[in-house]
């Protein structure tokens, strides 16, 4: 019983100690070639090896009593059926049936424990994958597209869980088979063993030539399916276009000619490949008959016996199957090996780097930028941020101004260290943001963005997304002072009203309330903002702009402006300007300076909402 359970334990795979490891010697296994990747994968599967060894015992045994089956009927023809005694046949009857018997047991077996190690095998590589996401820097998804970070996530974790499930049994069956078939034919005869042997270049050039021509069918069978299904994809979603714009004959035209493409190259990529069974079928046969002919001959001749020659035949059948598995494992093993050199690539993406001397610490809300350069890794050249110097006290309000690209959301990120300056200094009542512990950092900040991110959850657990540990009565708390509260209740279930992921079923403004209420409950220290520039009706908006009153008291909060009025109520305007700091200080007092901000206010490239 144990056995059964043991394969769905679970342990970490990577430890900190690892990871640490991992980033500090950057020349570990890097994945670049199958053998270490495989290595890799042997690591992992190894966790488990003593159910590894007991499948692999298994799959010996029943390679070993299917080899022996075919023998006893041999034997039994030779010494009970060839001297008509039926007393001894009952016994090889039940040696027989006793035989197929432990055979069916030990297969049903490998193939429970077999699929019980690949599964956690996998869902271990898939948990440290997931974990390993959260480690990752900002900028690492900056580089990446999402939609192949996800494939990786489901694809190719899938292309080495199917190989895990069934090739790895299939493969080491097939060697022990093939091996265990040539030394017994070559004990029973040399001659006859070589007469079987002739077919196997015959088989591989056979092979090659069909795969020479299917592979290059089954790659354009592979496009041919894209384009049409793009073509599909498109011509439904694009519905409304294809008939405002009359283009339905155009497209059954352009959808004929692409089926049509599609149904040439599927009709020879399947012919040819429907080839392989029937040449090596007609293959076999003949091998067959050869060893039947030669055979019989040299019973004939009283060389070998009518028993070794029904084995040898049967043998002679056997022989080709494990070749033709191992062939079919061929192409499962490679995707998987490649599956798996791409997951391994993620496992050796660098996490955030964290500070060894960093502390935890209770952020005061005085936050200053020292001669602050910053670049973007995707950036060419140049600098985002040039030589940006601020000093914000505890409680104050700071807006921030400037084109589109100046740099703001830059500087926000910069202080949520998303990102690690490239020169200069952030810190933290006084402290560099390198010596704070960034999980103590971030956990004091809260960010209320343009769009903000919802999940698919109730509408409470979205909020409680701000702590974790918040009571339905704070979370209902916090929706009031956002001004939530109201429109909660009008939803079809109120605060257990799931909402989609995108939040489709909820207002822009709606949305923003909800992300307001998430960061009052979290109660940071320090408030990102960012002000809807979308047009919002005006009874919303004022509930919005209550809200976040609310939710900048007694904090340090930065506000990305769109607003007139956000900007005449800041503390402290920063202005932006091609990544640099231009002017800083209270609106009034650049308004008299007459610089930037004063002509931005005037002029139409920048504009302040009334
Ligand atoms: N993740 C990124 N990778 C590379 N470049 C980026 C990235 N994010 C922003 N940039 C570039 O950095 C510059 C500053 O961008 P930023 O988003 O800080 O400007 P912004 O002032 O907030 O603009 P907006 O008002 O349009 O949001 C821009 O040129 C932008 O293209």
């Amino acid at each position: 019983m144990g056995f059964f359970q043991k394969p769905f334990g679970y342990e970490p795979l990577l430890t900190k100690d690892d990871l640490k490891q991992g980033v500090k010697k950057k020349k570990g296994p890097r994945a670049a070639d199958w053998r270490s990747t495989l290595l890799r994968l042997w690591k992992i599967v190894d966790e488990q090896r003593a159910l590894l060894i007991v499948v692999l015992l298994l799959v010996m045994i029943s390679s070993i009593l299917a080899l022996v089956g075919p023998y006893v009927i041999g034997q039994m023809i030779d010494h009970y059926v060839m001297h008509g005694e039926l007393s001894g046949l009952d016994k090889g009857i039940g040696l027989l049936i006793g035989i197929y018997v432990l055979l069916a047991v030990s297969l049903f077996l490998q193939n429970y424990w077999m699929i019980g190690i690949a599964q956690q095998t996998i869902y271990r590589l898939r948990t440290s994958v997931f974990t390993h996401f959260q480690r990752l820097p900002v900028a690492f998804f900056d580089r990446r597209q999402h939609g192949e970070l996800m494939s990786r996530m489901t694809n190719d974790i899938e292309a080495v869980s199917s190989t895990l499930n069934s090739s790895f049994i299939q493969v080491f069956s097939s060697v022990l088979t093939l091996g265990g078939t040539v030394i017994i034919m070559l004990s029973l005869s040399p001659l006859l063993t070589v007469l079987t042997m002739i077919i196997i270049p015959l088989m591989f050039w056979a092979m090659r030539w069909i795969t020479r021509r299917t592979a290059p069918l089954f790659k354009e069978q592979q496009v041919a399916i894209g384009a049409l299904n793009g073509m599909i994809e498109e011509t439904i979603s694009g519905q409304r276009i294809v008939k405002a714009f009359s283009q339905e004959e155009r497209m059954k035209a352009e959808f004929r000619e692409k089926s049509l493409r599609l149904k040439r190259t599927g009709f020879w990529a399947q012919t040819y490949s429907g080839y392989i069974p029937k040449v090596m079928n007609f293959l076999n046969n003949m091998s067959f008959t050869i060893v039947a002919g030669v055979g019989g001959v040299l019973a004939l001749y009283g060389h070998v016996s009518i028993g070794v020659i029904v084995i040898f035949t049967e043998y002679a059948r056997q022989f080709t199957r494990p070749l033709n598995d191992l062939a079919n494992q061929f192409n499962t093993v490679l995707s998987a090996i490649a599956g798996a050199e791409r997951v391994f690539s993620l496992l050796d993406e660098q996490p955030e780097a964290e500070n060894v001397s960093a502390q935890k610490h209770q952020l005061l809300g005085h936050v200053t930028f020292k001669q602050v350069y910053f670049k973007y890794e995707l950036e060419e050249e140049g600098y985002t941020l040039k030589n940006v110097d601020f000093k914000v006290e505890p409680g104050q309000t700071v807006a921030l101004v400037g084109a589109t690209g100046a740099g703001k959301t830059t500087i926000l990120q910069l202080i949520a260290r998303f990102y690690d300056v490239s020169k200069g200094e952030v810190l933290f009542d006084g402290i560099n943001v390198q010596q704070i512990d960034r999980q103590s950092l971030r956990s004091q900040m809260a960010f209320v963005l343009q769009d903000p991110f919802l999940f698919e959850a109730s509408v409470r657990e979205n909020i409680r997304y701000g702590r974790l540990d918040a009571s339905d009565a704070e979370i209902e708390e916090a929706a009031k002072q956002a001004n939530a509260h109201e429109f909660i209740m009008k939803l079809k279930d109120g605060y257990d009203t799931i909402l989609a992921a995108d939040g489709r079923e909820i207002s822009q403004g709606q949305k923003q309330l909800l992300s307001i209420a998430r960061a009052l409950i979290a109660d940071p220290k320090i408030l990102l903002l960012d002000e809807a520039t979308s047009s919002i009706d005006t009874v919303t908006e004022l509930a919005i702009q209550e809200a976040l009153d609310t939710l900048m008291q007694g904090r340090t909060s930065f506000v990305i402006a769109h607003r007139l009025n956000t900007v005449h109520n800041a503390d402290m305007v920063l202005v932006m300007h091609k990544g640099e700091l231009v002017e800083a200080g209270p609106q009034q007092k650049l308004i008299e300076s007459g610089g930037l901000y004063a002509q931005m206010l005037h002029s139409s490239t920048y504009h302040l909402e009334e």
